[in-house]
């Protein structure tokens, strides 16, 4: 399954979109109320101001032209009265739409993230971290400036001109036909100048989450930049990244501001079409100076919205590139998905059989067969990048196969729900992560049994599972302090903690990938002394390139060029192991 958000075809591109937009709306669903109140202000805000140049022209032909001005102070009041009106409303949407605009944010982002955690490690290997980032944080803030500043504006400045037109196509319809005539060729101009705005957009936004993910590298690895004094590989790599932001940004501005000229030039050519043809229809006694006035309002009124949708389009082209960012997330499903419950047949703790698997094209594993048997220690030796990485990552379902299966406990491992696979294996990574906190924090995550235990109590269950000495190992205990990542600890201090994680959650298959590699030979006998005491059901398959660490497996399997197969004895898997290198 293809997981690069950056590499989606145009059919998938498109399906997201509009599938994601159902999502969208169900996510703002519980705000109808506050969308109908500010809705109704939007109105409200709407006609006070149409009314208003009616109301002027009136009064110019009632009481100007006649001189009777008194009738003018109760028009006068009666305009302050509904410009009161229209400013409480405007107020009143604003607020509104800025909290659904929050809201619609702060459940965005939470609906990303979630989808985030559920999705399978294959995404995270085709995407980079900062480009999710990105599209976490900057893209669905554009889709919050929409909702909260132009949503309501964009609403508005339609009911405006509709208002607008109405009123001069019903004051005189051959001056307001003429005085339309320019929307008509913005409407056209905008029709098709908009999807060239839409992808600037989009490519400003790729480009954006492309820099962040640069930053994101450079800034993770920024150890291996000074160590080989490589500041200007990343140097350059990140000017290339802001040099192709910049030039999308330029375009995307570029593409942005094109609306605004052409209708403010278009409002202006209305403006003198209605002048000349309305002094042209009064010297013709066919209109008066009352109606011109209230004409020239009203095109102002039809104009000036118009020219704001002109700023708000542009908005709106951007939160949809922001948005399409978005929904290719939000569309995606894992391809972990579990199973429905099978039957258990009675077989060996774990079996693969007839598994074929590669991340991509290229195969890793083709059609292997083994079986783990509960209680025995296995040893998965082989040359580097021979696939021992990949075999354990099948056992604890981080992949499913291409084809064959993988059986837990005489049941296809992909009916077992996430919870009851992490609880049955436990899976010491290579280079084992830690979160900022503590070691108590560290070693309970994910472990419901343990999670509210005491540090006395908790202490106990580690001396009873033997763990006493590592724990011992560490100056304030379980208070001890892991930050940033674990950067503040040894890279073998990090593999006790991960050792403790794991073996804490009691699981039925323990794998150890490398688990030993950084650590000293005493404390390597330590761990091998824990494991020794581990409960007789527990199976351990063991990953490791020094062959004493495997000593002590009851199996090793050499894995290598796709295939997995019974080395029999160390001394054999040394000799496959040497045979291997002298023909490579
Ligand atoms: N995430 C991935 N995406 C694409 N290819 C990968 C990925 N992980 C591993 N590979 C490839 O799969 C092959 C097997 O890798 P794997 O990590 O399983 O080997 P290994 O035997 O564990 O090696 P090592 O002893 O160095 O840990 C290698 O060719 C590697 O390049």
């Amino acid at each position: 399954m293809n997981y690069d958000l950056n590499k989606l075809s145009e059919p998938e591109q498109k399906t997201s979109t509009y599938k994601a937009l159902g999502k969208l709306l169900k996510l703002i669903s519980h705000e109808q109320k506050n969308l109908s109140l500010a809705f109704l202000a939007i109105i409200l805000n709407t006609s006070v101001n149409l009314f208003g140049p009616f109301l002027i022209g009136h009064a110019i032909d009632k009481y100007v032209v006649t001189k009777q001005f008194h009738g003018l102070l109760v028009f006068g009041g009666i305009l302050l009265g509904m410009y009161l009106i229209g400013l409480v409303t405007s107020y009143q949407q604003t607020i509104l739409m800025g909290g659904v605009g929050q809201r619609l944010l702060f459940t965005l982002r939470n609906a990303i993230f979630n989808k985030l955690q559920q999705l399978p490690v294959a995404f995270f290997n085709q995407n980079k971290a900062g480009d999710l980032i990105s599209r976490v944080n900057n893209d669905t803030d554009k889709l919050n400036q929409f909702f909260s500043q132009s949503l309501m504006q964009f609403v508005g400045s339609i009911f405006t001109m509709l208002g607008a037109g109405i009123f001069l196509l019903a004051i005189n319809v051959r001056l307001g036909a003429a005085a339309l005539l320019p929307a008509v060729l913005i409407l056209v101009f905008t029709m098709v100048l908009s999807p060239w705005v839409k992808s600037s957009n989009a490519k400003n936004l790729k480009s954006t989450g492309g820099l962040s993910a640069e930053i994101q590298e450079s800034l993770s690895n920024f150890k291996v930049v000074i160590a080989f004094n490589r500041r200007d590989y990343f140097r350059k790599r990140f000017q290339l990244a802001n040099l192709d932001n910049y030039q999308t940004s330029i375009r995307a501005g570029l593409a942005n501001n094109i609306f605004m000229p052409v209708y403010t030039l278009f409002s202006n050519i209305a403006q003198l079409i209605v002048l000349t043809y309305g002094i042209y229809l009064i010297s013709m006694g066919e209109f008066t100076i009352g109606l011109l006035v209230s004409y020239l309002a009203y095109a102002v009124h039809f104009y000036n919205p118009l020219r704001q949708l002109a700023a708000l389009w542009t908005n709106f082209q951007v939160a949809m590139a922001g948005w399409d960012r978005i929904s290719h997330i939000l569309t995606l499903e894992t391809n972990l998905t579990a199973l429905p419950e099978t039957e258990t047949v009675a077989g060996p703790l774990l079996e693969f059989r007839n598994v074929h698997f590669g991340y991509d094209t290229k195969e890793i594993l083709h059609h292997v067969s083994f079986k783990l048997e509960r209680g025995k220690t296995y040893a998965l030796v082989g040359p580097t990048g021979g696939g021992k990485t990949t075999t354990a990552s099948l056992i604890a379902r981080l992949y499913d196969p291409k084809e064959g299966t993988v059986l837990l406990d005489g049941k296809d491992i992909r009916s077992y729900s996430a919870e009851e696979r992490s609880q049955k294996i436990g899976f010491i990574l290579q280079e084992p992560f830690l979160f900022s906190g503590t070691i108590r924090e560290n070693i309970l995550y994910g472990n419901e049994q343990l999670k509210d235990h005491s540090n006395e109590k908790l202490e106990q269950v580690i001396l009873s599972a033997n763990m006493g000495e590592i724990l011992a190992l560490f100056d304030d205990g379980l208070d001890t302090k892991v930050t940033s990542a674990g950067d503040s600890i040894s890279l073998g201090q990090k593999q006790l903690i991960a050792f403790m994680r794991a073996v804490l959650r009691s699981p039925e298959v323990l794998i150890l990938d490398e688990a030993t590699a950084n650590i000293d030979t005493v404390t390597e006998k330590l761990l091998g002394n824990i494991l020794k005491q581990l409960p007789d059901s527990t199976t351990q398959v063991i990953i490791a390139h020094r062959l004493n660490t495997i000593e002590s497996a009851d199996e090793i399997f050499f894995v290598n060029s796709g295939e997995v197969n019974r080395a029999g004895s160390l001394d054999d898997a040394m000799h496959m192991l040497l045979k291997d290198n002298r023909t490579s």
